[in-house]
C-alpha cells in the first residue's frame, strides 16, 4: 500500500475565498489515495477568538466580535459557493454552537479549558468550508474530526500527545478510510481522556501534520506557506534573505527552538524520529521546490537570524547576599514549570538569575506573586530576543544599532541579545 502524503495548509493559505480556490488547485493537481489534508483556522481567526475570550473574561460586550467573525466566514463562503448551498446552514449552525458555549460561565479557574473549546472552533469552521469547497469542485474528500484520533492529556492550551493511543486510533479509524478516500481534518485540536477538547499550543497545526504523519507512517509531510521555503531570516522583517534548499532535522529544530515561526517548534522531532521528510513549500508557487528538511542534508554555516518579539526579561535577585546556588534556580524553574512558561534565555550572575520569557496573559503577575517572598524581582516588558546562528565575525553589531541591549550572550555558534529600540 502506498504511504500517506500529508499536506498542511495554515491560516494564510485559507485567509479568503481566493486563497481557498488556490488551495483547491494545488490539491487538484496532486490528489491521490492515501492523502491527508490538515487545515488551520482562516486568516487571523484564532487571534479574534482569543480577543473575544479576553473581552468575555473582562465582562465586556463581545457580541460585535462574534458578528464580525461570522460575517468574515459567510463572506468567504459567498465567494466560493452559489446561494443556498448547504455550507451556509453548516456555518450558521457552528456559530450557533459557539454562541451557546459563550453563554456559559468563564473565570480564571476554568479559563484554559474554556479557551480550548472556544479557540479550536476556528479550525472546525474552516475545515468544514474547505472540505465542502473541495467536494463542490469534485475533489472528493472526507471531513474528519481530528479529536477522534489526536489523543492528548488534559493540559489545556498546551496539551501533550498520547502517541501510542493516537497511533492506534489512526491505524484503526483513519487508515481504512485513507485507502479509499482522502481525508481533510483540522490542525491544532485534540481531545483528552475524558473526550474534552484540547489544543496543542498556538500555531500548533504544523505539529498536528507531524503527529498524523508519524502516526500513519507517512511518506512525507508538506506545509504550505506564503514564503518560498525556510529562509535564513523572516523576509517580513529582514531584507536580503536566502532560501535553504535543504536543511537537516537538527538545524531546522534549532531554528524553531529559538523562534523561527515558519515551523512550529514541536514539528521536527516526530518526523525526525520516524525519518519522514518535511517539505516547506510556497502555496503561491506550488511547483517550486521549496525546502526539504531531512536526515541527509549537508550541514551549512549560513548566518541565520531569528527574532522573537513580545519578550519579558525578569531578574530574580537573592535578598540576603548569599550567592546564587542550585536551590534558587530550582525554585524559579519549579514555578516556571507550574505556569507552563518556557525560558528563552537564561543568565546567571553571583546574586541574580535573569530569564527571558514570552509575554502571556496573567503569567507574569502569577510568577511575581509566587516568587516575591524569596527574591527581589525586576522586569522589563516589550522586548525583542535576537538570536543569530552561525554568526559571521562582528556580524551581530549591525542588528544592534539603534537598540539598547539589556542582556547579551555568545557561544561559538550562537549569539543572543535582548534588545529594545532606543
Ligand atoms: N526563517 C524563516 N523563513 C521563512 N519564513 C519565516 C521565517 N521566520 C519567520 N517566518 C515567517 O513565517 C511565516 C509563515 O508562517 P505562518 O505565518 O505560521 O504560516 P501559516 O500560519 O500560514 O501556517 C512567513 O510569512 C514569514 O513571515
Ligand atoms: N489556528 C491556530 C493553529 C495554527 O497553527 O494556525 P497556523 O497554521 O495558521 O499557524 C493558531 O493560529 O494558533
Amino acid at each position: 500500500m502506498a504511504k500517506t502524503l500529508v499536506y498542511k495548509f495554515g491560516g494564510a493559505s485559507v485567509k479568503d475565498s481566493e486563497a481557498v480556490k488556490n488551495l483547491s488547485e494545488i490539491i487538484r493537481n496532486r490528489l491521490r489515495k492515501n492523502f491527508l489534508i490538515v487545515v488551520s483556522a482562516m486568516g487571523k481567526t484564532t487571534n479574534s477568538l482569543e480577543s473575544l475570550l479576553a473581552k468575555k473574561l473582562a465582562g465586556e460586550d463581545f457580541s460585535e466580535n462574534s458578528a464580525i467573525l461570522k460575517q468574515f466566514h459567510v463572506e468567504i463562503c459567498q465567494g466560493l459557493f452559489p446561494k443556498g448551498h448547504a455550507v451556509f446552514a453548516q456555518v450558521e449552525n457552528l456559530f450557533l454552537q459557539l454562541k451557546n458555549k459563550l453563554e456559559q460561565e468563564l473565570n480564571r479557574d476554568n479559563y484554559d479549558e474554556f479557551y480550548d473549546e472556544i479557540v479550536g472552533f476556528g479550525e472546525l469552521v474552516s475545515s468544514r468550508i474547505v472540505a465542502e469547497y473541495l467536494c463542490f469542485q469534485e475533489l472528493l474528500v472526507v471531513w474528519k474530526d481530528a479529536r477522534e484520533v489526536v489523543h492528548t492529556n488534559s493540559d489545556f492550551r498546551f496539551a501533550k500527545v498520547d502517541w501510542e493511543k493516537t497511533a492506534k486510533s489512526c491505524a484503526s479509524q483513519w487508515r481504512p478510510v485513507l485507502e479509499s478516500f482522502p481525508i481533510l481534518t483540522q490542525g491544532f485540536i485534540g481531545s483528552d481522556p475524558k473526550g474534552r477538547p484540547t489544543t496543542l499550543g498556538r500555531e500548533g497545526s504544523d505539529f498536528t501534520a507531524a503527529i498524523l504523519a508519524a502516526s500513519l507512517g507517512a511518506g512525507s509531510a508538506t506545509i504550505w506557506k506564503d514564503v518560498p521555503g525556510v529562509l535564513n531570516a523572516d523576509p517580513k522583517v529582514f531584507s536580503n534573505t536566502r532560501k535553504f534548499d535543504e536543511l537537516g532535522y537538527r538545524e531546522a529544530a534549532e531554528m524553531t527552538y529559538f523562534g523561527a515561526s515558519v515551523i512550529h517548534p514541536k514539528t521536527i522531532k516526530p518526523l525526525a524520529n520516524a525519518g519522514i521528510p518535511l517539505f516547506v513549500k510556497s502555496f503561491l508557487y506550488p511547483d517550486a521546490p521549496g525546502t526539504k528538511i531531512h536526515g541527509e542534508a549537508a550541514p551549512h554555516d549560513v548566518p541565520t537570524i531569528v527574532l522573537k518579539t513580545n519578550q519579558i526579561l525578569v531578574s530574580f535577585k537573592v535578598t540576603d547576599f548569599t550567592f546564587i546556588e542550585e536551590l534558587h534556580i530550582h525554585r524559579v524553574y519549579e514555578q516556571l514549570q507550574a505556569l507552563k512558561l518556557r525560558v528563552n534565555m537564561l543568565q546567571l550572575s553571583a546574586i541574580s538569575i535573569s530569564i527571558v520569557i514570552d509575554a502571556q496573559l496573567f503569567k507574569l503577575e502569577q510568577l511575581l506573586e509566587r516568587l516575591k517572598p524569596e527574591f527581589e524581582i525586576r522586569y522589563n516588558e516589550g522586548l525583542e530576543l535576537l538570536t543569530i546562528l552561525h554568526p559571521a565575525e562582528n556580524g551581530a553589531q549591525a542588528y544592534l544599532e539603534g537598540y539598547e541591549v539589556l542582556l547579551e550572550q555568545a557561544s561559538r555558534n550562537t549569539f543572543q541579545a535582548v534588545r529594545r529600540k532606543t
